[in-house]
């Protein structure tokens, strides 16, 4: 479909889904439409299933998952086209409703910021009147929880923590590529994955150069992952994000631009609103790991060895198409990690976990300057504060293995006064901030600190 046509597209719509038992397949439907017609797009979610067929309780609340899911699944196919208007298909309760439109604009507030459509900030979803049933309530608390493996040392700090202090916790990943596969295997526990398939449509639109930019992908993982929780009666799904995923990149138009948005607090209390208000989970979510820096997961992650040959956060390598091997030595991710490691481990090993030796090569440099607020706003990226960027930087140069490396002689010739000051002011390494960690969960992460 030629980019004016999608271009005129006015609405976005969910025309159906559907789940079948019997093949662990969910099908979720998706229409933009305009004067010139419409562009259907089906996504397929295929969960593993459970050895012993689920209840129709089961059934029940995870087909409300499930309802969520669609709405929240949908921001891929909405943003090929941006349509003014978003149409549900159904009535929603209050805490859904708070979800949907957050996930719709600020989850996507980095793509309207990106492709100019400031409009997108505003989108009010409309729904048909009517009456929304109470769910039943469902709490699984005290099941296995279900630890979402990324790749990074963030989820395995999490699996750690969790095994440490008791929990007998279940890796589980959305289509695990062979990086996730090998940190499961590290791991020794046995994992649940679910796969993803995105309608080919829209890659065919992406070549032919519809819109596109970054989407809300955690909120969708995470909602799969609960989904999977509910459906092999397991307990609360534990995520991995740390405090500085809330922390917006630039304000635009009077709004938060914040790359991680759907990593960050609001959303995961909205998530755990909606699961609540529209499925009657009581304790389906929470990420371990929020009250703590990047910096202080660092630390943490520096005490297991184990992973080493594997670990890997760099997001070039979970591209559908063309992943690095692991990490790409190249990226504000890359470099914001090493980092952020270097002060806590010996050059030797954390050479060995990248690959190269980031602080040695001098063209790093500029992406240093910017995870250290001198250039530009910290970049679009997976990357913790500025102030853990300098903390790093001070820790490094007192560290005998890395004090005369040529990026940290730049850097420390580089940043002013006024950033040591401000970063000595933050207590990177002291747990703070708004968190939802049950208090039965609170002694997993005493066990490893
Ligand atoms: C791996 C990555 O960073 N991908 C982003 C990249 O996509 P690219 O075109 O370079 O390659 P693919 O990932 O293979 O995707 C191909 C196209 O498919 C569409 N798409 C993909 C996944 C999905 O869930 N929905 C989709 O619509 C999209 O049109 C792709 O072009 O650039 C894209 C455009 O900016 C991004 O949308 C891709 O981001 C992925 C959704 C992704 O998984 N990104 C995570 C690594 C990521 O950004 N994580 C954030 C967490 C943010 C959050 O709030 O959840 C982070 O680590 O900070
Ligand atoms: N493919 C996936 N399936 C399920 N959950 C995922 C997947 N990728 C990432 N996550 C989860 O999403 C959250 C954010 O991912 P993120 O990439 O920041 O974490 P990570 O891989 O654990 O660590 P790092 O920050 O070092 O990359 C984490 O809780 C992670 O477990």
């Amino acid at each position: 479909m030629p980019n004016e046509q999608l271009r005129r597209m006015d609405a976005f719509t969910f025309p159906s889904h559907s789940f079948d038992p019997a093949t662990g397949k969910a099908a979720l439907e998706y229409a933009l439409t305009g004067p010139d017609g419409e562009l259907r797009f089906t996504e397929v979610i295929t969960f593993p299933r459970p050895e012993t067929p689920p209840s129709p309780r089961t059934l029940d609340a995870f087909g409300r998952v499930l309802e969520l899911l669609h709405l929240v699944a949908g921001v891929s196919y909405y943003k090929a086209a941006a349509p003014p208007r978003l149409i549900l298909p159904a009535p929603l309760g209050e805490a859904a409703t708070a979800l949907v439109t957050a996930v719709y604009t600020k989850g996507l507030a980095e793509y309207a910021y990106r492709n100019d459509l400031p409009y997108v900030l505003e989108l009010t979803p409309t729904a048909p009147d009517g009456e929304v049933g109470e769910p039943e309530l469902l709490d699984n608390s005290d099941r296995r929880p279900l630890s979402t493996v990324g790749g990074g040392k963030d989820s395995i700090v999490s699996l750690e923590a969790l095994r440490r202090g008791g929990f007998d916790p279940v890796p589980f990943s959305v289509n695990p590529n062979h990086i996730i596969v090998s940190v499961n295997e590290a791991s020794e526990l046995t994992p649940l994955a679910a796969r993803r398939r995105l309608d080919p449509t829209l890659m065919e639109l992406n070549a032919a150069g519809a819109r596109n930019g970054h989407i809300p992908v955690t909120a969708i993982n995470s909602l799969i992952a609960v989904a999977t929780a509910v459906l092999h009666g397991l307990g609360p799904v534990v995520m991995s994000n740390e405090r500085s995923a809330s922390d917006p990149n630039l304000i635009w138009n009077g709004h938060e631009v914040n790359h991680q948005w759907s990593k960050g607090v609001e959303a995961e209390g909205l998530l755990r609103a909606a699961l609540a208000g529209h499925a009657g989970l009581t304790e389906p979510y929470f990420s371990l790991l929020r009250p703590l820096s990047e910096l202080h997961i660092a630390r943490l992650f520096a005490q297991f060895s184990r992973y080493d040959d594997v670990v890997t956060s760099c997001n070039a390598a979970f591209k559908l198409r063309d992943p690095s091997a692991r990490w790409c030595g190249n990226c504000p991710k890359c470099q914001f990690i090493f980092l952020a490691l270097a002060p806590f481990m010996p050059r030797a090993r954390l050479v060995h976990i990248f690959g190269t030796d980031l602080l040695a090569d001098p063209a790093q440099a500029p992406g240093y300057l910017e995870l250290l607020g001198i250039d530009a706003h910290k970049p679009f990226e997976c990357v913790g504060e500025v102030e853990e960027s300098v903390v790093a930087l001070g820790l490094v140069a007192e560290h005998p293995d890395w004090r005369d490396a040529a990026v940290v002689r730049t850097l420390l010739a580089a940043i002013p006064a006024q950033a040591w000051t401000a970063a000595n002011a933050t207590d990177v390494f002291t747990p703070s901030g708004p968190h939802f960690v049950p208090p039965t969960y609170a002694k997993a992460l005493t066990a490893i600190s």
